[in-house]
């Protein structure tokens, strides 16, 4: 991969300022101020339905707030999302690669070679021309990762990308992970799994009832919570 943008100036702060979101009336987040920043692994956990799906697509632009602004403190940054269900198209795994490539602007002449090299890197070549939509579901993660590695983002956003996957699996997706942030992108994901949290998370972001309760150091929310409910949380005792 190319270096980001980030290694030449950093990557501009998103700054979340009581951002809230409501559904038919109902208060499904909170008012919500947050910066997330640097070239970081920030990790938002919390029980099923807190709020963490919620927090990262209107993070990523896709939900618009009910009050409140998100905003760059800076140029917005190349940014890419990686769902728990990846959305691939009715093309073989190289044509998914080569299509946003070339949505991209990228020249017809490079596209082949830099799928290809992709593919190496996520080690799908032998599965290049099988339909995308038939792979496994690890395999298309895999694939959904590579995606994201083309446009070389700034930023990466994974929500719940590993919850469906076995351990080898989930271990490809966690290295990826780790390679997207040694080369210079900040990482925002969501999980409820605790250990791969604290694998991989600088930071927790922990949500529960759609309140924000607290934005901790892994070491601080995994050794002496600020919040009741972080710590019932971690102990096992907060299912939602
Ligand atoms: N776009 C939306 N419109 C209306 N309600 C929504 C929307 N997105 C999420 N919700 C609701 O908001 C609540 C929080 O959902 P969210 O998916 O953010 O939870 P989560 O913490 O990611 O949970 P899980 O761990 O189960 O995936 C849920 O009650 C959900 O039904």
């Amino acid at each position: 991969m190319n270096a980001p943008t980030s290694i030449l100036a950093p990557i501009a702060d998103l700054q979340l300022d009581s951002v809230s979101f409501e559904h038919r009336g109902q208060s499904l987040l909170a008012p919500t101020s947050l910066t997330l920043s640097g070239c970081r692994r920030t990790v938002i956990m919390g029980p099923n339905g807190a709020g963490k799906s919620l927090l990262m697509r209107l993070a990523h632009g896709l939900l618009t707030p009910t009050t409140g602004r998100i905003y760059w403190q800076g140029p917005t940054p190349v940014q890419a999302m990686v769902f728990q269900r990846p959305v691939l198209l009715r093309r073989s795994a190289i044509d998914n690669l080569t299509y946003v490539l070339g949505i991209h602007k990228v020249p017809r002449a490079q596209r082949k070679a830099r799928a290809y090299q992709a593919l190496d890197t996520f080690g799908l070549t032998s599965l290049a021309h099988r339909p995308a939509r038939v792979l496994s579901g690890g395999e298309q993660q895999r694939l959904a990762l590579a995606r994201a590695w083309l446009l070389n983002p700034d930023v990466l956003f994974l929500d719940e990308a590993t919850s469906a996957l076995d351990p080898a699996a989930i271990k490809a997706v966690e290295d990826a992970v780790m390679a997207f942030h040694a080369s210079g992108t900040r990482i925002v994901m969501t999980t409820h799994d605790l250990h791969q949290a604290k694998r991989l998370a600088d930071d927790v972001v922990f949500l529960h009832n759609g309140q924000l309760r607290e934005h901790t150091s892994n070491e601080t929310f995994f050794s002496a919570p600020r919040s009741s409910e972080g710590r019932a949380f971690i102990q096992g005792e907060l299912v939602w």
